[in-house]
């Protein structure tokens, strides 16, 4: 009786496990959710993500029989032609390719970047201050600060603008904290899990809610303030140092914190569309005004 076939861990492959649709298949996916899940999911405890992602067994190439010229000497036969399935299975797709080689040099990048990891890391003796960055860009300080400021303003302009910077600090956590939780990414490894007030959702990393809070904050008062120009510079400088502090911390790896910049970016031009003034909410305006 012919044995089943069987994968790299030893166990028997299911009847449809040579197909490229079905699961497990690199260029389809386990389920289908193979490559998306490889690049931005959770990882089992004690595997390294990537290694264990991109063993050479699991690869098309290295499956027996799925590749007719691996390994074939001039005195074998001619293998019999694969079905056309098969034969699809040996294309990955080029995207698929460059996300892999993408997450590997972030977790590659992030790793030496995250220098300031622990108080043994290279760099341990600066953590003190990359924990200062992290409390100024959280979402308490600044969340605090404006319900305080909206609440000594006496003039109708500040508590326009206040009013919609409380909107966008709640819109930021709103949509942080939604793709935190669809997406799932485990923070590095190498990250202490010892940060200042937390939300649930903040165990996992992409993207960075201080890296979105710090570039929304920041075009937020490079709009709203007027500021002399050395001032601009300190305020976006202190944008891009909050966010490189959450690598070198390794809170982040660094496509969490690329993306969390865009992210902010992009949430500054949601709320400059939806501003908040007393011509379109005015019943917000009305109802400060009579307290
Ligand atoms: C109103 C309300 C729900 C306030 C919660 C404020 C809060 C605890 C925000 C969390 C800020 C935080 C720790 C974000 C995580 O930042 P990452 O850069 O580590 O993603």
């Amino acid at each position: 009786m012919p044995s089943p076939r069987r994968n790299a861990d030893g166990r028997p492959l299911a009847a449809s496990a040579s197909s490229s649709s079905s699961p497990g298949s690199p260029a389809h996916g386990g389920g289908g959710r193979f490559e998306f899940q490889s690049l931005l999911s959770s990882r089992a405890p004690g595997a390294d993500p990537t290694c264990a992602r991109l063993r050479a067994s699991d690869s098309p190439v290295h499956r027996r029989g799925s590749f007719p010229l691996a390994g074939a000497g001039p005195s074998q036969a001619a293998p019999a032609p694969l079905p056309e399935e098969d034969r699809m299975d040996l294309n990955p797709s080029f995207l698929g390719i460059a996300l892999r080689s993408l997450l590997a040099i972030d977790l590659w990048l992030s790793k030496k970047l995250g220098v300031c990891a622990g108080e043994s890391s290279s760099w341990g003796s600066m953590r003190p201050l990359m924990k200062l960055l992290e409390i100024s860009g959280h979402g308490i300080p600044w969340l605090l600060g404006t319900l305080y400021c909206l609440a000594r303003s006496d003039s109708w302009a500040g508590r326009e603008v206040l009013m919609n910077l409380l909107f966008a600090l709640l819109l930021d956590l709103l949509l942080v904290a939604l793709i935190k939780g669809l997406v799932r990414r485990r923070r590095p490894a190498h990250n202490q899990m010892d940060m200042f007030v937390t939300l649930s959702v903040d165990k996992y990393s992409f993207p960075s809610g201080h890296a979105t809070r710090a570039a929304l904050v920041s075009r937020f008062i490079l709009n709203h303030l007027v500021l002399a120009i050395p001032l601009r510079v300190l305020v976006v400088l202190w944008a891009f140092i909050v966010g490189f502090s959450r690598v070198m911390l390794g809170r982040h790896n660094v496509t969490d914190v690329a993306f969390g910049f865009f992210l902010g970016y992009t949430q500054y031009s949601i709320v400059d569309y939806c501003w908040l003034s007393p011509h379109n909410v005015p019943v917000l305006f009305v109802l400060w005004n009579q307290q």
